[in-house]
């Protein structure tokens, strides 16, 4: 189990630091655009997306959760399934048991969903209809994203992700409370839920319920932890994002501490394009005399990358362009 070197110190808990954005009034779409070049995340309210559909979801997937091991072992699999304590396969470990599943709703081949459970039938139905509703605020947020860029076709985002052939994922974590962080021996240290690290996709959103835990690093470095709350929704942007805006947009570094009383259920939806898109930044975002800061690649590449580096890996540094113009920034630093 991951725990990390330095006691325990209360991070900065800005509630007033982290954006939110109430997605019904149009013009919050310049919001969302300073969140993304501030933060890479913002917390998203008036989402349209039923109270009623997120609470039965999340209480199926406590009662899923709550099974006997044995019982969600059947279910291991990789890159889709049950997963307890190691993500991914390159040795990475955290307070955590998760169900990873298909998003891709469109797909011919029916997404990997669990016939486990109480009642697995409406395990299914919800998780269908939780899928399609936020796809359905994403590409929303993804269309304010490029009306507020300026971005003429009001659609180059979120047709990426409503593509046919869409790979996008839905991820259920459940972080058990964790005996050890009351322990005297472990020193008072904190205990990693899931491990620092960037998304890779376009953009992902999250639920969770009132358990904190979800911290973001900020650009001085420091960790400041987000306020739980389980009637919103926290995006954030992803790597390929960061691409396509050339570095405008940052994909933000986070990570989830264990709790040592409650237990943490989140939801994540991870917006992905296809396998064949090509991920570069976009030109219509471009000045003349901008350079391009990544090498371009395909989804498929970069999915195969990212699978095959640790959870904290800076992902992007290998796709960073070489050839910078030297005259140029010489006369900019000038
Ligand atoms: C250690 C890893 C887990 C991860 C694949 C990776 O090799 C590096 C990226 C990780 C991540 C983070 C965001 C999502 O939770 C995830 C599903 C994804 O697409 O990239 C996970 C991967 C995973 O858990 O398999
Ligand atoms: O569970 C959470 O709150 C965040 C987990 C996360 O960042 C991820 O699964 O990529
Ligand atoms: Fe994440």
């Amino acid at each position: 189990m991951a725990v990390l070197s330095k006691p325990i110190i209360e991070p900065k808990s800005e509630l007033s630091l982290i954006p939110v954005i109430d997605i019904s009034d149009p013009e919050s779409k310049y919001a969302i655009v300073k969140a993304c070049e501030d933060f890479g995340f913002f917390k998203v309210i008036n989402h349209g997306v039923s109270t009623e559909l997120v609470s039965v979801l999340e209480h199926e997937t406590v009662e899923f959760f709550s099974l006997p091991k044995s019982e969600k072992t059947q279910l291991a699999g990789y890159p889709f399934g049950y997963g307890s304590r190691k993500i991914g396969r390159n040795g990475d470990v955290g307070w955590v048991e998760y169900l990873l599943m298909n998003a891709n709703l469109d797909s011919g081949s029916a997404p990997l969903f669990p016939d486990l459970s109480k009642n697995p039938a409406t395990f299914r139905d919800v998780l269908e209809e939780y899928i399609a509703s936020v796809r359905k605020m994403t590409c929303h947020v993804l269309e304010m994203i490029t009306d507020g860029l300026g971005i003429k076709h009001t659609n180059t985002l979120s047709k990426l992700v409503s593509d046919q052939n869409t790979d996008s994922i839905l991820r259920l974590n459940h972080y058990p409370p964790c005996p050890l962080i009351k322990k005297k021996n472990n020193g008072g240290k904190n205990v990693i839920g899931f491990g620092e690290h960037t998304d890779p996709q376009i953009i992902s959103v999250l639920r969770s319920n009132n358990t904190c835990g979800l911290q973001i690093n900020l650009a001085d470095g420091s960790w400041i932890s987000v306020p739980p709350d389980h009637s919103s929704f926290f995006f954030n942007v992803g790597d390929s994002l960061q691409v396509m805006t050339n570095g405008r947009f940052k994909s933000v570094r986070h990570r989830v501490l264990a709790n040592c009383k409650k237990s943490r259920v989140s939801m994540i939806y991870f917006a992905g394009p296809s396998l064949t898109q090509r991920i570069a930044p976009l030109t219509c975002l471009m000045d003349k005399e901008d350079e391009m800061l990544y090498e371009e690649f395909t989804w498929s590449e970069y999915r195969s990358s990212a699978y095959n580096s640790r959870l904290s890996d800076n992902r992007l540094q290998q796709f960073e362009r070489k050839t910078i113009n030297h005259n140029k920034l010489l006369l900019k630093y000038d």
